[in-house]
């Protein structure tokens, strides 16, 4: 195939970007004929109700000042210095348990202060100590990113500024080397993602951590999850038993309290009868919502084929706000970004695969920009600390309600934060809103009208088909996002089969669904003999059946 168009994002031949300027010329006279991006009608009189209700915003805080509690006076001056006088809920509640002692599972919501609430008693903890280099690493805090651990890592180190005791940071991406180094010169504080904790604890020579006191895991829910699963318990078998336990989340599950058992099982084994029983705190399990008072969230029912009309128009007429959206796949932060991107629409990008410095640049230049978007996956769902993000959109429906708590949680954080978060759901989905509202989180659902829009798919179907690096980008994501689709954890709402293929390559900008491959678990109406065959002429992964899916296979399309 003769390769039209430039790499994007690059555009470098004069006529492209005439080309270029054209098509957003004319993507801009659409979007300012269509309606989203305002919220109207039914849900504007629901939020004014919420509003007058006194429902939104509200203070975190607490009447607890962090002087009242016996800490050290270089925590005091930091937490001074970092402009924090009084304590949120979970702090207040937290904090004095973790002083004396106590092992504890905190669970309170997105932006409440949780990273305070365990490492202030872990400094403490340290300082009363007169912890030494000499003496190794004592405490340990695991997050399930790197970009979470570096936040933390931050704070720790705002937090240590008036403390001799030394911290340091394990993250994959970076060379271990220099990282061995300073371990084995001493870092009584560390924080660290899963896979490079665990790379120290096998191979770097000299890394004291027999003294270690206190493991506290961020994420808890995450981190046990299947994912790190056996990292986890190999990390564990590994570290001293005689150590407190600290767990903490945004949002609770089965496998929290699973590992919990494990994990202070083994002390409790050692000296039942002196050990104190660990401490659930939870502070909103009372509540009747699940994320913040701060938080409006909306809906919008829709088509395959309206969704990304529906989000470029969005983006456009909220184009001085700050905007996450997350996506299901990384190919589909690539194309989307690349496609915003060739129309004149800049946005910062953000997945696990991406180069650590990419990675780093992106989140800075999101982070410093006082408007912008960031397409991302779910890498930036958790804990991430983002000041005034203004919007969560939710293009890709998340895997569970859990992960949509986290993804919203990027807005409306801390003290006084407000926010707002936009799921798109297509018809066919509806249900999850019942899943939603199980998980305590209410929205309100708007249907949108883009069909003064629909004119943008045709020009950018021809911008995308005339660039063979778009195209080869959009099957990519197309390809992906099915497969995706496909491994959904709610098999019930999001059935693979219930897909309009040729609407979800319309959101791609193909005018019909493009050949590709794709792999598929299951799908009823083969016979097993079809799939083995299939099976073994392609490894472990087979092609699916629907082979080169195309508009004509009546089975898959509606
Ligand atoms: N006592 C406090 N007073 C004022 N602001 C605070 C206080 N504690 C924390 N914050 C601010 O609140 C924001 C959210 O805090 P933090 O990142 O610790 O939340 P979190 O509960 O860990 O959220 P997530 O569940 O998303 O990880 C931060 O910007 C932090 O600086």
């Amino acid at each position: 195939m003769k390769r039209k168009g430039a790499p994007v994002p690059c555009l470098e031949r004069e006529e492209e970007v005439g080309q270029n300027k054209e098509a957003k010329r004319l993507t801009e006279e659409f979007v300012a004929k269509s309606e989203i991006g305002d919220i109207t009608g039914a849900a504007a009189q629901e939020e004014a109700k919420v509003a007058k209700r006194g429902e939104f915003g509200g203070s975190i805080l607490t009447d607890r000042a962090f002087s009242d509690l016996p800490l050290s006076q270089p925590t005091l001056k930091a937490l001074d210095e970092m402009g924090f006088k009084t304590m949120t809920e979970i702090q207040a509640r937290t904090i004095p348990l973790l002083l004396e002692g106590r092992d504890v599972i905190g669970a309170a919501q997105t932006g409440s202060g949780k990273t305070l609430a365990f490492l202030v008693p872990a400094i403490e903890m340290m300082h009363f100590a007169q912890c030494l280099p000499r003496n190794g690493t004592k405490i340990i805090v695991i997050s399930p990113t790197r970009e979470l651990a570096m936040q933390t890592h931050a704070v720790a180190k705002s937090l240590l500024k008036h403390h001799t005791q030394t911290l340091g940071l394990a993250v994959g991406g970076v060379p271990i080397g220099k990282e061995a180094q300073q371990l084995v010169k001493g870092v009584n504080l560390l924080v660290a993602t899963p896979g490079r904790l665990l790379d120290h604890l096998k191979k770097t020579k000299n890394f004291i951590y027999k003294n270690l006191e206190c493991l506290i895991i961020d994420e808890a829910d995450r981190m046990l999850g299947l994912n790190f699963k056996d990292e986890m318990e190999d990390i564990i078998k590994r570290l001293p038993m005689k150590r407190h336990t600290i767990l903490f989340s945004a949002t609770q599950s089965a496998e929290v309290f699973e590992f919990a058992k494990l994990s202070f099982k083994k002390k409790a084994e050692e000296n039942e009868a002196a050990q104190p029983k660990p401490v659930y705190i939870g502070v909103d399990d009372q509540k009747p919502k699940a994320t913040v008072s701060g938080l409006k969230q909306y809906c919008c029912i829709m088509e395959s084929e309206e969704k990304f009309l529906a989000l470029y128009t969005f983006l456009k007429k909220q184009r001085s706000r700050k905007t996450m959206v997350f996506f299901s796949t990384r190919q589909a932060v690539k194309f989307y970004s690349e496609l915003l991107g060739y129309i004149n629409m800049e946005c910062f990008h953000m997945d696990g695969t991406q180069k650590q410095s990419a990675r780093n640049s992106n989140l800075r230049g999101f982070t410093q920009a006082k408007s912008g978007i960031l397409l991302c996956t779910d890498v930036a769902a958790r804990g991430i600390d983002i000041p005034s993000v203004d919007w969560v959109v939710q293009y890709d429906a998340p895997r569970e309600p859990e992960m949509y708590i986290h993804r919203v949680g990027r807005t409306a954080r801390g003290e006084g934060g407000q926010g707002k978060a936009l799921l798109f759901l297509l018809t066919q989905e509806l249900a999850f809103l019942s899943c939603l509202k199980e998980a305590k989180v209410s929205v309100i659902t708007q249907k949108i009208d883009i069909t003064k829009t629909l004119p943008l798919q045709a020009l950018l179907e021809k911008i995308v088909g005339e660039n063979y690096y778009l195209s080869q980008s959009a099957k990519n994501a197309y390809k992906t996002c099915i497969e995706a689709y496909n491994s959904h954890q709610i098999k019930s709402v999001f059935n693979v089969h219930t897909l309009n293929l040729k609407g979800v390559a319309k959101s791609f900008c193909f005018s019909s669904p493009p050949k590709v491959n794709v792999n598929l678990e299951s799908r009823p109406s083969i016979s097993r003999n079809r799939r083995d065959r299939n099976r073994s002429q392609h490894g472990m992964s087979f092609t699916n059946p629907y082979g080169n899916m195309g508009a004509n296979n009546r089975q898959f399309v509606r």
